[in-house]
Protein backbone atom coordinates (compact mmCIF):
# COMPACT_ATOMS: atom_id res chain seq x y z
CA UNK A 1 0.00 0.00 0.00
CA UNK A 2 0.86 3.59 -1.00
CA UNK A 3 1.95 5.07 2.38
CA UNK A 4 0.75 8.63 0.81
CA UNK A 5 -2.93 7.37 1.02
CA UNK A 6 -2.03 5.29 4.10
CA UNK A 7 -4.43 7.68 6.62
CA UNK A 8 -6.71 8.94 4.63
CA UNK A 9 -7.56 5.32 3.43
CA UNK A 10 -8.20 4.74 7.32
CA UNK A 11 -11.04 7.16 8.08
CA UNK A 12 -12.91 5.82 4.74
CA UNK A 13 -15.88 3.65 5.50
CA UNK A 14 -15.06 -0.13 5.85
CA UNK A 15 -16.38 -0.89 2.10
CA UNK A 16 -14.95 1.98 -0.05
CA UNK A 17 -11.69 0.47 1.92
CA UNK A 18 -11.84 -2.81 0.78
CA UNK A 19 -13.10 -1.49 -2.32
CA UNK A 20 -10.37 0.87 -2.85
CA UNK A 21 -7.48 -1.50 -1.73
CA UNK A 22 -6.41 -3.35 -5.02
CA UNK A 23 -6.77 0.19 -6.96
CA UNK A 24 -4.17 1.84 -4.69
CA UNK A 25 -1.43 -0.99 -4.35
CA UNK A 26 0.37 1.02 -7.29
CA UNK A 27 3.28 3.30 -5.82
CA UNK A 28 2.32 5.72 -9.09
CA UNK A 29 -1.54 5.47 -8.83
CA UNK A 30 -2.52 7.77 -11.04
CA UNK A 31 -4.89 9.85 -8.60
CA UNK A 32 -7.46 9.25 -11.37
CA UNK A 33 -10.21 6.04 -11.35
CA UNK A 34 -11.88 5.26 -14.86
CA UNK A 35 -15.70 5.36 -15.25
CA UNK A 36 -15.87 1.84 -14.97
CA UNK A 37 -13.95 1.59 -11.52
CA UNK A 38 -16.35 4.48 -10.71
CA UNK A 39 -19.00 1.74 -11.51
CA UNK A 40 -17.69 -0.60 -9.51
CA UNK A 41 -16.94 1.56 -6.75
CA UNK A 42 -20.04 2.76 -6.77
CA UNK A 43 -21.70 -1.11 -7.44
CA UNK A 44 -19.29 -2.54 -4.16
CA UNK A 45 -20.19 0.55 -1.61
CA UNK A 46 -23.67 1.79 -2.73
CA UNK A 47 -22.79 4.98 -2.71
CA UNK A 48 -24.00 7.51 -5.98
CA UNK A 49 -21.93 9.82 -7.20
CA UNK A 50 -21.72 12.39 -5.46
CA UNK A 51 -21.55 10.64 -2.28
CA UNK A 52 -18.46 8.84 -3.55
CA UNK A 53 -16.76 11.58 -4.51
CA UNK A 54 -17.18 13.47 -1.23
CA UNK A 55 -15.96 10.36 0.30
CA UNK A 56 -12.84 9.77 -2.00
CA UNK A 57 -11.78 13.76 -0.54
CA UNK A 58 -9.56 12.41 2.13
CA UNK A 59 -7.46 10.90 -0.53
CA UNK A 60 -7.18 13.90 -2.91
CA UNK A 61 -6.46 16.14 0.11
CA UNK A 62 -3.57 13.73 0.77
CA UNK A 63 -1.64 14.10 -2.89
CA UNK A 64 -1.48 18.06 -1.64
CA UNK A 65 2.17 19.71 -0.80
CA UNK A 66 1.19 22.30 1.54
CA UNK A 67 4.56 22.65 2.75
CA UNK A 68 4.05 26.46 3.78
CA UNK A 69 0.20 26.74 5.04
CA UNK A 70 -0.30 23.24 5.85
CA UNK A 71 -3.72 23.73 4.84
CA UNK A 72 -4.18 20.52 2.60
CA UNK A 73 -7.25 21.10 -0.10
CA UNK A 74 -8.57 18.42 -1.88
CA UNK A 75 -10.98 18.25 -4.90
CA UNK A 76 -12.32 15.74 -7.42
CA UNK A 77 -13.10 16.27 -10.56
CA UNK A 78 -15.64 14.20 -12.67
CA UNK A 79 -15.44 14.41 -16.39
CA UNK A 80 -18.35 13.96 -18.52
CA UNK A 81 -16.30 11.02 -19.73
CA UNK A 82 -17.24 9.72 -16.16
CA UNK A 83 -13.88 9.31 -14.99
CA UNK A 84 -12.83 11.01 -11.63
CA UNK A 85 -9.64 13.49 -11.03
CA UNK A 86 -7.96 13.85 -8.13
CA UNK A 87 -6.95 17.37 -7.32
CA UNK A 88 -4.58 18.75 -4.13
CA UNK A 89 -3.13 22.36 -3.61
CA UNK A 90 0.89 22.29 -4.35
CA UNK A 91 3.35 24.76 -2.78
CA UNK A 92 6.57 25.58 -4.02
CA UNK A 93 9.25 26.91 -0.95
CA UNK A 94 11.79 28.92 -2.18
CA UNK A 95 9.80 30.57 -5.28
CA UNK A 96 6.83 33.01 -5.03
CA UNK A 97 3.08 32.62 -3.98
CA UNK A 98 2.23 33.46 -7.50
CA UNK A 99 3.68 29.43 -8.49
CA UNK A 100 0.76 27.69 -6.30
CA UNK A 101 -1.53 25.52 -7.70
CA UNK A 102 -5.11 25.59 -6.11
CA UNK A 103 -6.97 22.06 -5.52
CA UNK A 104 -9.17 23.11 -8.12
CA UNK A 105 -7.13 23.70 -10.67
CA UNK A 106 -5.08 20.77 -9.40
CA UNK A 107 -8.23 18.35 -10.39
CA UNK A 108 -8.88 20.25 -13.63
CA UNK A 109 -5.27 20.37 -15.08
CA UNK A 110 -5.46 17.07 -14.35
CA UNK A 111 -8.71 15.92 -16.37
CA UNK A 112 -7.32 18.27 -19.15
CA UNK A 113 -3.84 16.81 -19.22
CA UNK A 114 -5.43 13.10 -19.26
CA UNK A 115 -7.73 14.09 -22.19
CA UNK A 116 -11.29 14.72 -20.18
CA UNK A 117 -12.95 16.55 -22.92
CA UNK A 118 -15.21 18.62 -20.03
CA UNK A 119 -16.21 18.42 -16.69
CA UNK A 120 -19.81 17.52 -15.06
CA UNK A 121 -18.97 18.62 -11.54
CA UNK A 122 -16.36 19.52 -8.65
CA UNK A 123 -16.45 18.73 -5.30
CA UNK A 124 -13.97 20.46 -3.30
CA UNK A 125 -13.69 19.93 0.97
CA UNK A 126 -13.26 23.58 1.62
CA UNK A 127 -15.29 26.76 -0.27
CA UNK A 128 -12.83 27.65 -3.41
CA UNK A 129 -11.41 30.90 -3.04
CA UNK A 130 -12.35 33.39 -5.52
CA UNK A 131 -9.57 33.08 -7.48
CA UNK A 132 -10.58 29.40 -8.26
CA UNK A 133 -13.82 30.39 -9.31
CA UNK A 134 -12.37 32.57 -12.03
CA UNK A 135 -10.26 29.66 -13.17
CA UNK A 136 -12.92 27.38 -13.27
CA UNK A 137 -15.03 30.45 -15.64
CA UNK A 138 -12.76 29.70 -18.22
CA UNK A 139 -13.75 26.00 -18.53
CA UNK A 140 -15.85 24.81 -21.40
CA UNK A 141 -18.65 24.00 -19.22
CA UNK A 142 -18.99 27.24 -17.90
CA UNK A 143 -21.46 28.25 -15.14
CA UNK A 144 -23.23 25.31 -15.36
CA UNK A 145 -20.60 23.23 -13.69
CA UNK A 146 -21.82 21.59 -10.50
CA UNK A 147 -20.17 22.66 -7.41
CA UNK A 148 -20.16 20.10 -4.36
CA UNK A 149 -18.76 21.26 -1.19
CA UNK A 150 -19.43 19.55 2.37
CA UNK A 151 -22.82 20.83 4.15
CA UNK A 152 -24.14 22.85 1.15
CA UNK A 153 -27.01 22.00 -0.85
CA UNK A 154 -25.72 21.18 -4.64
CA UNK A 155 -24.95 24.37 -6.59
CA UNK A 156 -23.61 25.73 -10.30
CA UNK A 157 -20.38 28.02 -10.72
CA UNK A 158 -23.17 30.26 -11.70
CA UNK A 159 -24.60 30.35 -7.74
CA UNK A 160 -20.76 30.58 -7.12
CA UNK A 161 -19.60 33.70 -9.19
CA UNK A 162 -22.59 35.48 -10.32
CA UNK A 163 -22.12 38.61 -11.97
CA UNK A 164 -18.84 36.39 -13.80
CA UNK A 165 -16.41 38.27 -16.01
CA UNK A 166 -14.87 35.44 -18.26
CA UNK A 167 -14.17 34.62 -21.88
CA UNK A 168 -17.05 35.81 -23.99
CA UNK A 169 -16.24 39.80 -22.36
CA UNK A 170 -12.76 39.32 -24.30
CA UNK A 171 -14.92 37.83 -27.03
CA UNK A 172 -12.73 34.52 -26.99
CA UNK A 173 -14.77 31.24 -28.37
CA UNK A 174 -12.28 28.28 -27.15
CA UNK A 175 -12.87 27.73 -24.45
CA UNK A 176 -10.79 25.43 -21.22
CA UNK A 177 -10.22 21.83 -22.13
CA UNK A 178 -11.93 22.15 -25.85
CA UNK A 179 -9.98 20.22 -28.43
CA UNK A 180 -7.15 22.62 -29.35
CA UNK A 181 -4.04 21.97 -31.71
CA UNK A 182 -1.62 24.67 -32.43
CA UNK A 183 0.01 22.77 -35.01
CA UNK A 184 3.38 23.20 -34.06
CA UNK A 185 5.81 20.35 -35.88
CA UNK A 186 7.09 17.98 -33.19
CA UNK A 187 10.40 18.07 -33.64
CA UNK A 188 14.12 16.80 -31.90
CA UNK A 189 14.13 14.49 -29.23
CA UNK A 190 11.52 12.57 -27.69
CA UNK A 191 10.80 15.08 -24.50
CA UNK A 192 10.99 18.00 -27.00
CA UNK A 193 8.56 16.39 -28.82
CA UNK A 194 6.19 16.08 -26.10
CA UNK A 195 6.86 19.61 -24.72
CA UNK A 196 5.90 20.50 -28.40
CA UNK A 197 2.90 18.33 -28.24
CA UNK A 198 1.91 19.94 -24.89
CA UNK A 199 1.98 23.43 -25.98
CA UNK A 200 0.07 22.39 -29.31
CA UNK A 201 -2.83 21.39 -26.29
CA UNK A 202 -2.25 24.80 -24.74
CA UNK A 203 -5.02 27.42 -24.06
CA UNK A 204 -3.80 30.75 -24.68
CA UNK A 205 -6.16 32.84 -26.70
CA UNK A 206 -5.11 36.24 -24.79
CA UNK A 207 -1.90 36.32 -25.05
CA UNK A 208 -1.11 33.90 -28.69
CA UNK A 209 2.07 32.57 -26.88
CA UNK A 210 1.13 29.02 -26.30
CA UNK A 211 3.90 27.06 -23.93
CA UNK A 212 4.08 23.56 -22.67
CA UNK A 213 6.48 21.50 -20.85
CA UNK A 214 7.21 17.89 -20.58
CA UNK A 215 9.58 16.74 -17.19
CA UNK A 216 11.20 13.25 -17.79
CA UNK A 217 11.78 11.30 -14.69
CA UNK A 218 14.94 9.11 -13.91
CA UNK A 219 12.73 6.14 -14.58
CA UNK A 220 11.92 6.71 -17.90
CA UNK A 221 8.34 8.39 -17.45
CA UNK A 222 7.41 11.53 -18.61
CA UNK A 223 4.60 14.01 -17.69
CA UNK A 224 3.48 16.98 -19.90
CA UNK A 225 1.71 19.93 -18.93
CA UNK A 226 0.16 22.61 -20.95
CA UNK A 227 -0.61 26.11 -20.50
CA UNK A 228 -3.93 27.69 -19.33
CA UNK A 229 -4.62 31.50 -19.72
CA UNK A 230 -7.61 32.92 -18.35
CA UNK A 231 -9.40 35.72 -19.02
CA UNK A 232 -8.81 37.80 -15.88
CA UNK A 233 -4.92 36.69 -16.67
CA UNK A 234 -4.22 36.35 -13.05
CA UNK A 235 -5.22 32.80 -12.34
CA UNK A 236 -3.79 31.74 -15.59
CA UNK A 237 -1.34 28.32 -14.93
CA UNK A 238 1.63 28.24 -16.04
CA UNK A 239 2.75 25.08 -17.97
CA UNK A 240 5.37 23.78 -15.41
CA UNK A 241 2.92 24.08 -13.04
CA UNK A 242 0.35 21.60 -14.81
CA UNK A 243 3.16 18.96 -15.43
CA UNK A 244 4.40 19.29 -11.44
CA UNK A 245 0.88 18.36 -10.84
CA UNK A 246 0.67 15.02 -12.94
CA UNK A 247 3.87 14.66 -11.34
CA UNK A 248 2.97 14.41 -7.96
CA UNK A 249 -0.58 13.28 -8.38
CA UNK A 250 1.36 10.27 -9.87
CA UNK A 251 3.37 9.68 -6.50
CA UNK A 252 7.00 11.13 -8.18
CA UNK A 253 9.00 13.41 -6.36
CA UNK A 254 10.63 16.94 -7.52
CA UNK A 255 14.10 14.89 -7.18
CA UNK A 256 13.01 12.16 -9.36
CA UNK A 257 12.89 15.05 -12.58
CA UNK A 258 16.12 14.12 -14.50
CA UNK A 259 15.59 16.53 -17.65
CA UNK A 260 12.43 19.17 -18.32
CA UNK A 261 11.61 21.17 -21.82
CA UNK A 262 10.04 24.27 -22.05
CA UNK A 263 8.33 24.91 -25.48
CA UNK A 264 7.34 28.29 -26.97
CA UNK A 265 7.57 30.70 -29.09
CA UNK A 266 11.03 32.81 -30.02
CA UNK A 267 8.77 35.60 -30.68
CA UNK A 268 5.74 35.76 -28.45
CA UNK A 269 4.88 38.26 -26.47
CA UNK A 270 4.99 36.64 -23.13
CA UNK A 271 7.58 34.14 -22.09
CA UNK A 272 7.78 30.94 -19.27
CA UNK A 273 10.99 30.56 -19.78
CA UNK A 274 12.51 33.04 -16.66
CA UNK A 275 9.72 31.39 -13.95
CA UNK A 276 9.87 27.90 -15.63
CA UNK A 277 13.83 27.84 -15.12
CA UNK A 278 13.77 30.13 -11.64
CA UNK A 279 10.89 27.09 -10.29
CA UNK A 280 13.06 24.22 -11.75
CA UNK A 281 16.17 25.51 -10.09
CA UNK A 282 14.26 26.06 -6.58
CA UNK A 283 13.17 22.32 -7.22
CA UNK A 284 16.48 21.17 -7.56
CA UNK A 285 16.26 20.56 -11.18
CA UNK A 286 19.19 22.06 -13.20
CA UNK A 287 19.01 20.05 -16.41
CA UNK A 288 16.55 21.88 -18.48
CA UNK A 289 16.37 23.67 -22.31
CA UNK A 290 14.20 25.02 -24.24
CA UNK A 291 12.73 23.98 -27.62
CA UNK A 292 11.09 26.55 -29.76
CA UNK A 293 8.01 26.38 -31.96
CA UNK A 294 8.15 26.95 -35.27
O1 LIG B 1 -9.88 27.57 -2.98
C1 LIG B 1 -8.82 27.30 -2.42
C2 LIG B 1 -8.26 28.10 -1.42
C3 LIG B 1 -7.00 27.81 -0.97
N1 LIG B 1 -6.31 26.74 -1.48
C4 LIG B 1 -4.93 26.47 -1.05
C5 LIG B 1 -3.93 27.46 -1.59
C6 LIG B 1 -2.85 27.41 -0.56
O2 LIG B 1 -2.01 26.31 -0.88
C7 LIG B 1 -3.58 27.08 0.74
C8 LIG B 1 -3.82 28.28 1.62
O3 LIG B 1 -4.54 29.25 0.96
O4 LIG B 1 -4.84 26.52 0.36
C9 LIG B 1 -6.87 25.93 -2.43
O5 LIG B 1 -6.26 24.95 -2.85
N2 LIG B 1 -8.12 26.21 -2.86
ZN1 LIG C 1 -8.50 28.64 -4.81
Amino acid sequence: MRSRFQAALAQLPASLQAALQPLLTDAHFPAMFSASEVESLKAQTGLDDDALAFALLPLAASCARADLSKFYVGAVARGVSGNLYFGGNMEFPGTTMQQTVHAEQSAITHAWMRGEKALSAITVNYTPCGHCRQFMNELNSGVALRINLPGRNPATLGDYLPDAFGPRDLEIKTLLLDEMDHGFALQGDELSQAAIAAANRSHAPYSNAPSGVALEMRDGTIFKGSYAENAAFNPSLPPLQAALNLLSLSGYDYNDIQRAILAEKADAPLTQWDATAATLKALGCMNFDRALLN
